[in-house]
């Protein structure tokens, strides 16, 4: 695993979020389940939780943005880069984007996995550099193992809990 550089990291014991836009591929519903259960693939290893907030500024902004979207990182339209999140820290610190030009799924056809995807953008939320294992979901690329049936890897594991300590007692 790896982290960012001074290894930013939220301190607040509740980090919030909020889904600001969705895609055509798949109901809101099914996006906001999906996100919740991202975020619950990290927090179950740490002793973080997540608050979903509808209105006003999270910690966590996340929407979905096709080409330039208002950062410095404008998006490359299907293919490519099919997403980015930025480390811990104020104002766009912790945003994931997706990119509205990808086919997002949540496994039950073709397409990109939204919930694999939004596990590795959620990890660099939290803190996480890329993984050199291609087992991590914090690998760079996309496709390695099978994004219909994941689970963290003990380096994503080993990562995450060096941010944030684990959930185990003594
Ligand atoms: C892990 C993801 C969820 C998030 C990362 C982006 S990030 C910022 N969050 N680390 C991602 O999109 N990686 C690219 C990396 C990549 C693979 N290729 C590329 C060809 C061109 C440009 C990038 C790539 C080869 C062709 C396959 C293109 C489709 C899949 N794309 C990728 O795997
Ligand atoms: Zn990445």
């Amino acid at each position: 695993y790896s982290l960012f550089p001074e290894s930013p990291k939220w301190t607040s014991k509740v980090v919030t979020y909020r889904i600001t836009s969705y895609t055509r591929d798949m109901s809101p519903v099914v996006v906001n389940q999906l996100v919740a259960k991202a975020f619950e693939m990290w927090s179950k290893e740490i002793p973080l939780r997540f608050k979903r907030i509808r209105w006003g500024v999270a910690d966590i902004m996340i929407g979905f943005a096709r080409g330039a979207h208002g950062d410095a990182y404008p998006f490359d339209g299907p293919g490519h880069i099919l997403a980015h999140a930025f480390a811990p820290g104020p104002g766009l610190g912790g945003d994931a984007h997706f990119d509205k030009d990808e086919f997002w799924t949540d496994g039950s056809k073709i397409g990109i996995n939204f919930l694999f995807a939004a596990t590795h953008e959620f990890g660099h939320s939290l803190g996480l550099g890329h993984s050199s294992d291609p087992n991590a979901v914090m690998f760079p690329t996309y496709g390695n193992g099978d994004p219909q049936d994941f689970r963290l890897s003990q380096d994503d594991i080993e990562g995450i809990q060096k941010l944030y300590g684990n959930t185990h007692c003594f």
